[in-house]
């Protein structure tokens, strides 16, 4: 991601007002080592008093929280925005995937930047930042792909980490076979380069190899439709690439951030590769593991299935978006993200006779908290203290953006979000760059 925060634009939000002062009142605030019954003072997209009966001007718009809970804007450390894969390029440009992004709650999104193999990485930084800029209406940042290696590539890294970039993390492919995947060489390098630029490390844990070759074999049987897709790649093909990538990493010395962790298997490779690892071991689940299962796959009609597919596979196991959920309240995995990389039906279309050319992905970036909140606070797996750590405040920390996000203190940015619990949702939010808040209902 980088340590930049481009300007925000709200053109198109329903704006209820431009003054830059705002009381929060009434409401519970809740930062991930506490709840108290505060109220929240902003002005000029700060956050300047939090306490009882503040001492505020006159004239200062006021939202009334009664009832509500007050919590840091979301952080979705995982987003791909206008990116273009496997034939066909994602319906959410920036405008709109951040736009749907806070009227989720989510106030910061982390997109990845993915070169084409032999792309040189500062040019595609370059691309995604012109996309974004201008039309973001949240904080957001960047990640970049290792989607190739070569010395020109480690100098683009050393180059990235510099502050005019602020990158100060990498994303390597174990999956994609022919496309953006790396061999176990070249991974460690990556892995190696990331220690030495102290830069995080981040994978996508799957045996691309295995998959090609399932994928090979079920077509040969005439397996064709979505229902191959999970098939071609179950559990033990993620589980055995977390294993391995944490491996890697030990021996590279570095870090480790697992991406959409999708199975119980991996989570539990990942624990147990926890007690022998010299450095810290991230895990990060998504929304749509929490939300539902792989028995989508199955389902006759090809629309409601290809929509399901993304990688790796929802699973088949109908105990495994709770165990995601207890996962995360027990901190085996750290945070949750949307992976949020949708396309058209038309789009899904290109693998109607063919699952190995569904376009991969899902929505997620609006639906995140919600979905969070519904299956695991509503149930009591989760306080909501842990909400917001898994779902803001653990990624400010992770990647070091902004020491004063993901947290409603004194001085801290403006970031916030009215919860309504018994709607289960975000009722308001308001954005520190300009310190508005809209109603989204
Ligand atoms: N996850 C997925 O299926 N699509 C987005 C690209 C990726 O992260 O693998
Ligand atoms: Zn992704």
């Amino acid at each position: 991601m980088t340590v930049d925060v481009t300007p925000t634009s709200v053109s198109g939000i329903n704006i209820k007002s431009s003054q830059n002062r705002l009381l929060i009142k009434n409401g519970r605030v809740v930062n991930d080592d506490g709840i108290e019954d505060l109220d929240v003072y902003i002005e000029d997209g700060i956050i300047k008093q939090v306490g009882r009966n503040l001492i505020i001007p006159g004239g200062t718009r006021t939202i009334d929280a009664t009832g509500k809970l007050v919590m840091p804007g979301g952080i979705d450390p995982h987003t791909h925005f206008e990116l273009e894969m496997m034939g066909a390029k994602c319906a959410d440009d920036f405008y709109k995937g951040t736009r749907a992004a806070v009227a989720g709650g989510t106030t910061c999104v982390i997109d990845f930047v993915l070169p084409q193999k032999g792309q040189s990485l500062l040019e595609a930084y370059n691309n995604w930042r012109e996309k974004a800029d201008g039309k973001v209406c949240c904080d957001y940042g960047l990640h970049v792909g290792v989607t190739w290696w070569s010395p020109a590539v480690k100098k683009e890294m050393q180059q990235l980490v510099s502050e005019q970039y602020g990158v100060n993390s990498f994303k390597m492919f174990m999956a994609y076979k022919d496309a953006w995947m790396l061999d176990d060489y070249d991974l460690y390098c990556a892995m190696e380069t990331c220690a030495e630029l102290k830069a995080l490390p981040q994978v996508h844990a799957e045996n691309g190899h295995i998959i090609a070759r399932n994928t090979e074999k079920l077509l040969a049987k005439g397996v064709t439709g979505p229902e191959g897709h999970q098939l071609s790649r179950d559990e033990e093909v993620e589980a055995e690439a977390v294993n391995r990538a944490c491996v890697i990493a030990n021996q590279a010395g570095a870090p480790l951030y697992i991406v959409h962790m999708m199975s119980k298997s991996a989570v539990r490779a990942l624990q147990l590769a926890r007690s022998r690892q010299r450095h810290a071991l991230i895990g990060e689940t998504l929304a749509a593991t929490v939300g539902t299962d792989g028995s989508h796959y199955g389902n006759a009609c090809f629309r409601h299935a290809a929509a399901h597919v993304l990688s790796p596979p929802l699973r088949p196991d109908p105990s495994t978006p709770q165990a995601m959920c207890e996962a995360l309240a027990d901190d085996h995995l750290q945070l949750i993200g949307s992976d949020n990389c949708t396309f058209h039906e038309k789009d899904k279309q290109l693998g109607k006779d063919n699952f190995a050319k569904i376009p991969n992905g899902v929505n997620g970036v609006e639906d995140r908290m919600a979905i969070l909140w519904q299956k695991a606070v509503n149930t009591g797996i989760m306080d909501p203290c842990r909400f917001v750590a898994v779902t803001s405040s653990n990624a400010a920390k992770i990647f070091n953006i902004w020491p004063q996000k993901g947290r409603i203190a004194v001085n801290s940015d403006a970031d916030i979000v009215v919860w309504d619990p018994k709607l289960e949702r975000t009722i308001s939010a308001a954005n520190h760059k300009q310190a508005v808040d809209f109603n989204i209902s």
